[in-house]
């Protein structure tokens, strides 16, 4: 298992280090944050070159002697824009919540209007300059803002350079030759490669919900599952069979996880999509909200002839989970 700290910052549960954020509700009345660099970015996952571009905005904060400021957007500009938006990697609650701990001062959440959307690089900024006395701009090198894509890192240096202001295009940080973006762990998280996406994320792939009733066939087998409802638009990885982590108020169990309709049940409407038996877990987690990271791909779900051979299966696969991650919860506040 992962040390308590590891665990926390799996789950964005920490408690220390944590930034302002000026979510968008409270955007227009948000007092000046005085002198600012700022990164500009959507940022769903807060992944691994997230953390990198980010990292270098707080060089640049204490290059100018300034505050590190992440600006972002509530909701995320393709649920706006776009006929099919994406599935999300986060909510917003969690992307915000993901940036206020990456050791910047504030996080301020533009409201993602119908306006807003059409303002090129000159109009946003001077939005901007509402709350902030920009000082440097970094954006990921392949940024574009306004509508269709009209302002991207050439036109804002155009503009820093008669304001006097530097803007950095950061380059992406690859992986495997390619760059890490969140379309990529979309991807890999639909093909089931949790593993690979926790190397992207730089932490395992982690969806909340609540836990609804099923068909309460589950314990009669010998492994209660919580089943998970999980927000619309947010990605669960492909249908199969995982492992994980579930955070239960302060402590994380080992769990055993079912993705998709169960195949052997697939004709029964109350069957669970999303479930997870937690290891060593008793007690009732219905109405209760839990966050579910995924660790280890084992299998994919299949149809069975026979309840035994679910049942043996699925104890097989408890069994391999309390080897590689233990039969108990541990808190993260230790
Ligand atoms: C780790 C795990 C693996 C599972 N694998 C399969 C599977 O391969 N095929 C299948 O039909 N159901 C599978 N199930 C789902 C069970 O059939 C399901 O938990 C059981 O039917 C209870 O459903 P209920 O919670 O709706 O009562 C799996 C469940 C778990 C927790
Ligand atoms: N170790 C455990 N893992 C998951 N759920 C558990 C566990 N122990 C008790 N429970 C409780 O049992 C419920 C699941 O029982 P189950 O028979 O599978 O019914 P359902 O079909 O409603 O999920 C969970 O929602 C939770 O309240």
């Amino acid at each position: 298992m992962l040390s308590a700290r590891e665990l926390a910052r799996v789950f964005f549960a920490g408690e220390s280090d944590e930034a302002r954020i000026v979510a968008a509700d409270a955007f227009d009345e948000c007092e000046h944050l005085g002198a600012a660099s700022i990164a500009i970015g959507v940022f769903d996952g807060v992944h691994r070159g997230h953390q990198e571009l980010i990292a270098a905005l707080v060089r640049d904060a204490r290059a100018h002697g300034c505050k590190a400021v992440v600006v972002t957007f509530d909701p995320d500009p393709d649920v706006v824009v776009s006929s099919s938006p994406a599935q999300k990697l986060m909510t917003t609650a969690d992307r915000l919540h993901a940036l206020a701990q990456t050791g910047v001062d504030v996080v301020v959440a533009v409201p993602f209007t119908p306006e807003v959307a059409v303002l090129d690089h000159v109009g946003f900024l001077a939005l901007l300059s509402r709350v902030v006395d920009i000082r440097s701009i970094r954006v990921g090198s392949d940024f574009r803002l306004g509508r269709g894509g009209a302002s991207g890192v050439a036109e804002m240096r155009a503009w820093g350079a008669v304001h006097g202001v530097d803007v950095y295009g950061h380059d992406l940080l690859c992986e495997g030759g390619e760059a890490i973006c969140a379309t990529r762990i979309r991807h890999e998280l639909g093909q089931g490669h949790v593993e690979l996406a926790a190397e992207l994320l730089g932490r395992p792939y982690m969806v909340r919900g609540g836990v609804i009733r099923g068909r309460h066939e589950g314990s009669g087998m010998g492994f209660p599952t919580a089943n998970l409802q999980v927000p619309d638009g947010i990605q669960v990885p492909a249908d199969g069979v995982y492992e994980g982590l579930v955070l239960v108020d302060d402590t994380v169990w080992p769990a055993a996880v079912n993705v998709g309709l169960p195949p052997t049940y697939a004709d029964d409407a109350a069957s669970a999509h999303l479930e997870a038996n937690l290891i060593g877990y008793t007690g009732d987690l219905y109405g209760s909200s839990v966050s579910l990271a995924f660790t280890r791909w084992l299998r994919p779900s299949r149809l069975f002839d026979s309840l035994d051979e679910l049942i043996a299966t699925v104890e097989g696969n408890i069994e391999d989970i309390r080897h590689n991650l233990g039969e108990q919860g541990v808190s993260i506040r230790d």
